[in-house]
């Protein structure tokens, strides 16, 4: 790899690379059906894959980068084993390494850089989308019995609603610099996209501030207002929120790289979750990749998060995100001033 490419613009090709190769632990851990789940709070799960994904992020980065901080969602063990040769990948992607890099992040080095990880976005409808997965094994056999037809087409459409589920899963690397996210990686390790008659599982869509973002095809906000929120964490405020936004049309699906990735495909206007939840990791990435398409990720507030290494890890003041900066602004208008409140004083 060519040393004249400056750091950040390395870091994020080989975040490409990685997270690619995190997403195939991902679903090879689900195809192995041995999900080893751990609860880790209310509503709060850590899956082998989880464990697994953030081992082979965290190693194949440091072996590269070795002065960065890099901070990850799962605990990490005090001697940590060695990973897998397989998993210390040292690919970077081609075309994030032809990106001209912005001027004010040419000579940043790796002790001014934040990485945060989230092996696994969407903890929730990964191990929901296994258990589906498994009962419907014994739904369509049960269907076979009573009438091919009509199981055949029942099956197709329950594979197709658990793989909605799956899809929500995403692996996020988020780079910050001055505590700033200014590039960031979404992998979605369940796309499914056909190539000449073959099936490909997995894309991975990036953004770096000035740069821009790819991976994907952009496209415009819908003409009406569609919001996009948690499936799996909701409480009185989070719903509050929703009631004032005058929504036509109200998404609930797992993960904040996911939520983002709605927003950057036209699939909903505005992101809201008012309540905390969300940790740095959740939208590091997310906020820069959102940032690099033009919009704008926030607190409910409208204040941003700061990323460097010693802030607090919790977004106690939720998360608002749009995007333009116009949405964004039409969003936090709504909110009323009683709920910023109840989110400030928790
Ligand atoms: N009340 C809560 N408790 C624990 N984690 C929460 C939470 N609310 C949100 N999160 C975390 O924020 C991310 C997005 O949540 P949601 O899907 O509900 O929008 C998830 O990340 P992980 O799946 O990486 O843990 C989820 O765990
Ligand atoms: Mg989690
Ligand atoms: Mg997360
Ligand atoms: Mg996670």
């Amino acid at each position: 790899m060519s040393s004249t490419v400056p750091l950040v613009v390395r870091l994020l090709a080989s975040s490409v690379s990685v997270a690619n190769r995190a997403g195939k632990i991902v679903r090879d851990v689900m195809s192995k059906g041995e999900l080893g789940i751990v609860e880790k709070g209310k509503d709060d799960y850590q899956t082998e894959a989880d464990r697994s994904a953030q081992k082979c992020i965290i190693a194949a980065l440091a072996a590269q980068y070795p002065k960065l901080s890099i901070i990850g969602e799962e605990d990490r063990e005090e001697n940590e084993p060695e990973v897998p040769s397989d998993w210390l990948v040292v690919d970077a992607d081609k075309e994030v390494l032809a990106l001209t890099c912005p001027a004010d992040l040419q000579g940043v080095k790796e002790e001014d850089i934040v990485v945060w990880v989230d092996p696994l976005d969407g903890t929730s409808e990964y191990t929901q989308g296994a258990l589906m997965l498994k009962r419907n094994h014994w739904e369509r056999w049960k269907m076979y019995l009573i009438h091919p037809l009509i199981s055949i087409k029942w099956y197709l459409s329950l594979l197709q609603s658990n793989y909605g589920f799956l899809e929500h899963v995403t692996v996020l690397i988020g780079i910050s610099v001055n505590e700033e996210p200014v590039a960031g990686v979404i992998h979605q390790p369940y796309y499914k996209t056909m190539i000449g008659g073959e099936k490909k599982m997995g894309r991975t869509i990036w953004g770096l501030r000035e740069a821009g973002v790819g991976g994907f095809t952009p496209a415009p906000p819908p003409d009406s207002l569609i919001i996009t929120t948690t499936r799996s964490h909701s409480n009185p405020l989070v719903e509050k929120a929703l009631q004032v936004m005058n929504a036509s049309q109200i998404l609930r699906v797992g993960g904040a790289g996911y939520k983002v990735l709605q927003l950057l495909e036209g699939k909903a206007s505005v992101y809201v979750f008012a309540s905390p939840g969300c940790k740095k990791w959740d939208t590091c990435a997310p906020e820069a990749v959102l940032a690099a398409a033009g919009g704008k990720l926030t607190d409910i507030l409208g204040n941003n998060y700061k990323y460097g290494a010693s802030v607090g890890k919790p977004n106690k003041t939720g998360v608002l995100a749009a995007v333009n900066h116009d949405l964004h602004n039409y969003a936090l208008s709504r909110i009323p001033q009683e709920l910023k409140e109840a989110l400030a004083n928790k």
